[in-house]
């Protein structure tokens, strides 16, 4: 893939470029780790997962894993790009820029197919956004107990902010997006990104958090925060191969679960693996959904990870405290 060359990145000081460099390519680590956490975790209702490929003939795992790791430059690029940045139209329209040069990367991968288009858009602007984030203050030699969901507000909130700019030069893509948008009136991606990811913030992290608190397995608390995500999301994937109604009916199971105690009951497992059932024969597949839940992952690694990565930290430890 060929390297931006409009970063401003001749302009930062020697110092300050290691650092971004630095924290771009942990960022575009977590969030390559995000997608591929969310592509392994089984069973999914209609996705593709360890066990099958859901309601998708032309995915399977090996794919997700291979568009996912193609991803990695695009996302580093992003974060390297936002560091020493404002959220300002520029930025908008650098972002835009990577991210379609990281789409059409994906499909050369995929050999054409829609693997992670709206994970691009997600996790390209929170990276982006966490990057300025960590920039602009002094948010890693802060306790860890601080890190908290204020922290995953901030930079949902900047994700939004860049994404309330205009990209002047984003084609008309005549996408399924943009088809169901014009038949629902349903915001899809654009929409979330713009309202600082709301389905993220107040919807799938609180659902792991919460699950994790009473004790629930990882793998559990992450299908329970999947199902909240899924139970009221306008996912134009569904809408666009199903309408309204398979919205509608798809909410409605994915809320049945989470009513009888999610994923963790007996009950609530045997649901889950009788609603993915009823999606794959209905080929109904919550795309968004999956791609915000990678998004969650994403932000929960920065709040359980990010004092293990403190640059000053880490810099001294292998140089000995020589700056
Ligand atoms: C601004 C864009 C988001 C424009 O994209 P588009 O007009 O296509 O808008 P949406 O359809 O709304 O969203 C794009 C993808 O986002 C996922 N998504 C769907 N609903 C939501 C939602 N409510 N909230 C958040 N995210 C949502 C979804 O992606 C997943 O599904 C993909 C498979 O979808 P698709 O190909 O349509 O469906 P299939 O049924 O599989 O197709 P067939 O097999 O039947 O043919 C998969 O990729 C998942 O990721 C939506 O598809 C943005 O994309 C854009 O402008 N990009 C340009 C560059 C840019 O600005 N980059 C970002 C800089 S930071
Ligand atoms: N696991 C998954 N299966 C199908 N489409 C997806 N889009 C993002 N993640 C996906």
């Amino acid at each position: 893939m060929s390297t931006l060359n409009i970063f401003p990145s001749l302009s930062i000081p020697s110092q300050r470029k290691a650092e971004a460099d630095y924290y771009a390519r942990w960022l575009g680590e977590l969030a390559v780790t995000a997608l591929k956490d969310e592509a392994s975790l089984t069973p999914k209702p209609g996705l593709v997962d360890l066990h099958h490929n859901g309601s998708h003939q032309d995915m399977n795992i090996e794919l997700m894993y291979n568009s996912a790791e193609s991803l990695r430059s695009t996302f580093i690029q992003m974060a390297q790009s936002s560091y020493s940045n404002s959220a300002n139209q520029s930025l908008r329209e650098q972002l835009a820029w990577i991210g379609r040069q990281g789409e059409q990367h994906m499909l050369e991968v995929t050999k054409g197919v829609n693997t992670h288009r709206g994970a691009i858009w997600a996790l390209g602007l929170l990276t982006g956004a966490t990057s300025l984030w960590i920039a602009e203050s002094d948010h890693l030699s802060a306790d860890v107990s601080s890190l908290d969901t204020i922290s995953a507000t901030q930079i949902a909130d900047i994700a939004g902010t860049i994404a309330r700019y205009t990209d002047r030069y984003a084609p008309n893509s005549g996408s399924h997006g943009t088809h169901v948008k014009h038949q629902y009136g349903a915001g899809g991606a654009k929409d979330e990104a713009e309202h600082g990811f709301p389905h993220v913030i107040d919807i799938g992290l609180p659902a792991l958090q919460q699950a994790r608190q009473h004790g629930i397995a990882e793998c559990s608390a992450r299908l329970d925060s999947l199902l909240s995500i899924i139970a009221v999301l306008p996912d134009t994937c569904i809408l666009y191969r199903g309408g309204k109604q398979a919205l509608v009916q798809t909410q409605e199971r994915a809320s049945a679960i989470l009513a009888q105690g999610g994923t963790s009951t007996n009950k609530g497992w045997q649901a889950l693996l009788a609603f993915d059932q009823w999606m794959v024969k209905h080929h109904f597949s919550p795309g968004g959904s999956a791609d915000l839940l990678a998004a969650t992952l994403y932000i929960d690694s920065i709040l359980t990870g990010i004092t293990h990565m403190s640059y000053t930290e880490s810099f001294s430890k292998t140089t000995g405290g020589r700056m």
